[in-house]
């Protein structure tokens, strides 16, 4: 399979804070990758750089081959990146469907599409998104990142704050989209148990620094490296 996004030797932070340090990463085209780590470890600061939003300070990202740094980040969404970050940051005063409509990009997910996914945006389909509920929030920004049609999903921990059932109910619609394939996931979460059964690879990161680069399945499989570097958000089986 071709190589999607590789990272080399990335050091990033906000302005003179360095908060990712030496960070190596690739992902192949259709792959799913769980990004994880506790609170502050730089998960989000890693999604950030890739779009631009966190500072560069050392290393290399491409994106396709092609030298991702170079791409403003006010084009990196039609370059590949679709971000769903954490405030999921939908227009309040549209509607579910223009809200979807204007992120459109040509491409297999259309409107249709995204119905199907998310059979609870199409009842929606009218409503502002002021009147939605913070789970199908959280769908109509997913929605919205797909509608671009891009080559890389950036989930920023899409089950926060939801009740466990509708947490579920979206742990299931992402394991759907990760399985549809077509492009790759990288999923940022708190709690490892429920994404890790979703995604090929898995990166954790401490305090900046990769610690592991490998598996879901391995990861999985070792309570003791997850109880070290996750603590007990990994071991609940319960949504969040
Ligand atoms: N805009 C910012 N300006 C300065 N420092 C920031 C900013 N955003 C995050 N940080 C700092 O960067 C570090 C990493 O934060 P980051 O949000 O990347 O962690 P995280 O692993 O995603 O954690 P969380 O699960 O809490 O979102 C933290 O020390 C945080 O305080």
């Amino acid at each position: 399979m071709t190589e999607l996004l590789r990272l080399e030797g990335v050091w990033a932070g906000y302005g003179s804070a360095m908060v990712l340090e030496d960070i190596a990463l690739t992902l192949r085209e259709g792959a799913s990758l769980a990004l994880l780590g506790r609170n502050g470890m730089g998960k989000t600061t890693l999604l950030a750089t890739l779009m631009g939003a966190a500072r560069l300070r050392r290393g290399r990202m491409w994106l396709r081959g092609a030298d991702l740094a170079r791409v403003p980040p006010q084009r990196r969404a039609a370059a590949g990146l679709g971000w769903v970050p954490q405030e999921r940051d939908i227009f309040a005063s549209l509607t579910v469907e223009e809200n979807l409509a204007v992120a459109a990009r040509p491409g297999a997910w259309d409107l249709a599409a995204v119905y199907g996914l998310f059979p609870r945006l199409r009842e929606r389909r009218g409503n502002l998104g002021s009147q939605l509920s913070g789970g199908e929030q959280q769908m109509l920004a997913m929605g919205r990142a797909l509608m671009l049609n891009p080559r890389i999903m950036l989930l920023d921990e899409p089950l926060e704050g939801l009740a466990p059932l509708i947490a579920q109910e979206l742990l299931g619609i992402i394991g759907d989209m990760v399985r549809q394939g077509g492009m790759s996931v990288i999923l940022v979460e708190q709690h490892a148990r429920q994404i890790l059964p979703l995604t090929e690879m898995a990166l954790v990161l401490e305090r900046g620094r990769v610690v592991y680069d490998g598996s879901s399945a391995a990861l999985a499989a070792d309570p003791g490296r997850l109880d070290q570097w996750l603590g007990v958000a990994a071991r609940g089986a319960t949504a969040p």
